[in-house]
């Protein structure tokens, strides 16, 4: 059966980093037996501009329709002074929502060969391998009533909503304690419910849901402290299971101990299976055009859609050993290498984690 692969190349460097997933899946097709069909889609800055909508319409039959997306980023300084439902960001949380993307799973793990990228000491981080499963489409992220007002006395102030429903807390907790289950089967619920009501919820409802996954070890960390045991000593942790502002934050934490934010991939799930896959990082306009991109976040979110997505979870493994493979070799972008100046650009390590796919 042949796959339909939305691109949303988005924007700044989302084009460049999308552009080495393209030729990783013509490869996959021409020679590996992938069955697929790419469309193109605007998402984001590129959609303001060319059709005055960040999620447009056309986008969004495509994305219903498609088996899986991939997004490269949103986002850029040209737009950043639009009201917030021209602005890029809006863009990303309306498809996310509209597609019930709710399961966000943000896979942190070492190559062995980036120990010396990594900003922690080598012995800290050897044999990382965390799972962050962040809630995506609730929270302060999604919560009525928002805005921006200004008070009798004359002061304005910013104003957003933080409420999660028990329904909402206990359909990411399942694919969270499911996710743990598969793996070292220890899950870590970060919250802050010495604070918020919201918490004191979900720390119930994930209690509550222990009950039912008796393989599965549950804990329990407030997020300043998860915080800072993520860069103390982060191998104590197999999944973390957290809401959608903390789980952005962690997850960038988390990014740094792999070396670079451009190693860190990410899958969205529905309850059915329908995903759309991004790397982590945002669209670094700070590099953009300049063939600077580490490619590497987004090569391995198309491993995730083959696995998650597309059922194909043996060109997954292949693609992620084609990256580590190139990693071995000394393949090394900016981000990642200890001599800038002998670094790889964007196209060459994506051709050679091409290349690899045939070793
Ligand atoms: N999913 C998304 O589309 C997404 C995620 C985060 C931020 N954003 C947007 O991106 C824009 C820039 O945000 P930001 O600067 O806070 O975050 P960012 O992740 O774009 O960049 C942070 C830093 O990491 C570097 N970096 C990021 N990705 C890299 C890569 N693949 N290779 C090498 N270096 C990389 C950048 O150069 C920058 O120095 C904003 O408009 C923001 O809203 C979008
Ligand atoms: C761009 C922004 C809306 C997005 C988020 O906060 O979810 C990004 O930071 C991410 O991590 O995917
Ligand atoms: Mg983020």
């Amino acid at each position: 059966m042949t796959h339909r692969i939305l691109l949303l190349p988005g924007d700044h460097i989302g084009p460049e980093i999308v552009a080495e997933a393209e030729r990783l899946l013509r490869a996959l097709s021409a020679d590996f037996g992938l069955d697929a069909e790419l469309e193109y889609a605007h998402l984001g800055g590129c959609a303001v501009d060319a059709e005055g909508d960040p999620f447009p319409a056309t986008t969004r039959r495509l994305a219903e329709s498609a088996d899986a997306i991939l997004l490269g980023a949103v986002g850029g300084p040209q737009w950043d002074d639009r009201p917030r439902d021209q602005r890029p960001e809006t863009g990303l949380l309306k498809i996310r929502s509209t597609l019930g993307l709710f399961a966000n799973l943000r896979p942190a793990m070492l190559f062995p060969e980036l120990a010396a990228a990594s900003s922690l000491r080598p012995d800290v981080v050897a044999g990382l391998d965390i799972l962050i499963v962040r809630e995506l489409v609730g929270g302060i992220y999604f919560g009525q009533p928002r805005g921006l007002r200004t008070r009798d006395d004359g002061v304005r102030e910013g104003f957003n909503t933080l409420v999660y429903g028990a329904d909402e807390i206990e359909r990411i907790g399942h694919a969270a304690f499911q996710a743990a289950a598969r793996r070292g089967g220890r899950l870590c619920s970060v919250d802050k419910a010495n604070v918020l009501e919201s918490s004191e919820l979900w720390r119930g409802v994930m209690t509550d849901l222990a009950a039912r996954y008796p393989q599965v070890e549950l804990s329990h960390m407030y997020v300043d402290n998860a915080a800072m045991q993520l860069v103390r000593d982060p191998n104590q942790f197999d999944v973390i299971v957290t809401g959608n502002l903390f789980g952005d934050v962690l997850s960038d934490c988390a990014a740094m101990l792999t070396g670079s934010i451009g190693m860190l991939p990410s899958a969205s799930l529905d309850d059915g299976g329908r995903g759309l896959y991004e790397p982590v990082h945002g669209s670094a306009p700070d590099i953009a055009g300049r063939g600077l991109a580490n490619p590497l976040a987004t090569l391995l979110s198309v491993a995730m859609m083959l696995r998650h997505s597309l059922d194909e979870a043996a060109l997954a493994d292949r693609v992620e050993q084609a990256v580590a493979r190139v990693l071995a070799d000394g393949y090394r972008t900016a981000d990642l290498a200890t001599d800038p100046a002998r670094a790889a650009d964007t196209r060459t390590m994506g051709q050679a984690v091409v290349n690899a796919l045939y070793h």
